[in-house]
């Protein structure tokens, strides 16, 4: 019996460093911004029996074949997670690591081969959301009898630097957080979350969840990052929850503070994924030994970045659109940025290779992120366009691709997580070809039928 008690979506977007990444574990500002157009979306379905839970990651290839998928009977979950202590809702915290090796046992003993640990590492973080966002799930005689979850990415590439497991993070907090408040009235009154502003097209029917709801959502998103990053900064959960762009500065007791930047005006940019794996604890570890090694050269290289990213945000802060001589100062923030990055050691012959094919049609790039592989970003525009620039995107984008690089265009910005209140258009046409076939035999098996029986009746 899996009858639909009630169901929820969130969507969430990746996030794009303009500038600062690296400096700012230094104690200097960076600023990353929201990719509206590039999102994962989660949809959650409670069932009334069931007795499972079912998680989709459709598109998280994983090891052993297709792609990431988990289905555990409810009773195993269950008794593997009872040692845990309850988790209280409104106070997000990162599991400590006894929680965690019970999260891992508890996915061991659920399925019938444990899970391959590139799986494990999308699906524990899964489970632990599960765990303290709908303890209802785990309660016998609950009303909640079963959990289907599907995990859809629209564009945003795993692995490359765009905040892809933030967006998974905030996405999956999201719409447990909105299933559990439709189950739970009282909390939903609570958390007010009818002042949400209703958004439309392009994203379809939405809502915007009220700042404490958003509150929650960043905390539990965070405590999800901590299991599959140690301790990582908070900016890209930060900034796929809240949207928009953010100024990030870390303070000597490695305290992050976050700052929203209240007006950034239109920017366009091309993204291109050079789709060379990197790891963001390895360059930020390469870069720790060459600044021991040369502290001064190297923290005169920080400041240097703080001050282009200072430069940037005063820019931003001082125009209501980026015109012809405000995109073009940006690009050589742009380039002064990405050319220090490469003096702390972390670019790559990929970026080199993107940076030199765009600057070639005058259009300025930087690496994002951690470095020695993954993205850059080319400023294409701001808010309206030149033609001659136009070209220049339409042949840097054909040489890119030509290279074997993968481009998006896209606007920096844009809203944070979302609750769809209508089915979100990344689950629309994803059904597998023998999905979409059933419909179509039922209804020829049904045709068939009804002609046999009408030819007996005629006769
Ligand atoms: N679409 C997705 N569905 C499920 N999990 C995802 C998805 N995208 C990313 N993740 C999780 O995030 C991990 C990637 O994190 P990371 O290497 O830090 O990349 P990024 O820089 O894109 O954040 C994946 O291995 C997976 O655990
Ligand atoms: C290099 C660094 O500044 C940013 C890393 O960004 P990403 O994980 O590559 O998106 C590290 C950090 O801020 O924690």
């Amino acid at each position: 019996m899996r009858e639909r008690l009630t169901e929820a979506a969130a969507s969430a977007p990746g996030k794009l460093i303009l500038f600062g990444e690296h400096s700012v574990v230094y104690g200097h500002p960076a600023v990353a911004a929201a990719i509206s157009d590039m999102r994962i979306t989660v949809h959650a379905a409670a069932t009334r029996g069931g007795g499972h839970l079912n998680a989709t990651l459709a598109d998280l290839r994983s090891a052993s074949g297709g792609h990431v998928s988990f289905c555990a009977p409810l009773a195993a979950l269950r008794e593997a997670l009872a040692p845990l202590p309850p988790f209280d809702f409104r106070a997000p915290a990162p599991p400590p690591a006894a929680v965690v090796a019970c999260l891992e046992r508890a996915l061991a003993a659920g399925s019938r081969a444990p899970p391959p640990p590139d799986d494990m590492a999308a699906l524990v973080p899964l489970l632990f959301l599960c765990a303290a966002l709908l303890p209802a799930l785990f309660t016998p005689q609950s009303q909640v009898g079963g959990l289907e979850l599907t995990v859809r990415s629209k564009d945003l590439p795993v692995g490359a630097g765009l905040g892809s497991s933030a967006a998974f993070s905030v996405a999956l907090a999201g719409a447990l957080l909105r299933l559990r408040l439709k189950l739970h009235a009282e909390e939903a009154a609570e958390l007010a979350h009818s002042s949400s502003v209703v958004l439309g097209a392009p994203l379809g029917a939405c809502e915007v969840p009220c700042a404490a709801a958003k509150q929650l959502i960043n905390g539990w998103a965070y405590a999800a990052e901590c299991i599959l990053h140690g301790t990582p900064s908070g900016l890209d959960n930060a900034v796929s929850c809240e949207g928009f762009a953010m100024r990030l500065c870390k303070s000597a007791g490695n305290v992050s503070t976050f700052e929203r930047v209240r007006q950034l005006p239109q920017l366009r940019v091309l993204l291109t994924n050079t789709k060379v794996p990197r790891r963001t604890r390895e360059k930020v570890a390469a870069v720790k030994k060459l600044h021991e090694k040369h502290p001064h050269a190297t923290s005169r290289i920080f400041e240097s970045i703080g001050a282009v990213t200072e430069e940037f945000l005063a820019l931003a802060s001082r125009s209501a659109s980026f015109d012809a001589e405000a995109l073009e100062r940006i690009g050589s923030l742009v380039t002064i940025n990405h050319h220090l990055l490469c003096a702390l050691g972390v670019g790559a012959p990929e970026l080199e290779q993107v940076r030199a094919l765009t600057e070639r049609e005058g259009l300025p790039t930087k690496l994002t992120g951690a470095g020695g592989g993954g993205c850059a970003f080319t400023i294409i525009g701001g808010e309206t366009d030149s033609e001659g620039r136009a070209m220049s995107v339409t042949r840097a984008k054909e040489q890119l691709e030509c290279c074997g690089f993968e481009c998006f265009e896209t606007v920096v910005g844009g809203e944070g997580v979302l609750w769809h209140t209508s089915v979100p258009s990344a689950f629309i046409g994803t059904e597998s070809r023998a999905q979409r076939r059933w419909p179509l035999l039922l209804t020829l098996a049904g045709g068939v039928y009804l002609a046999a029986l009408l030819v007996r009746v005629s006769r």
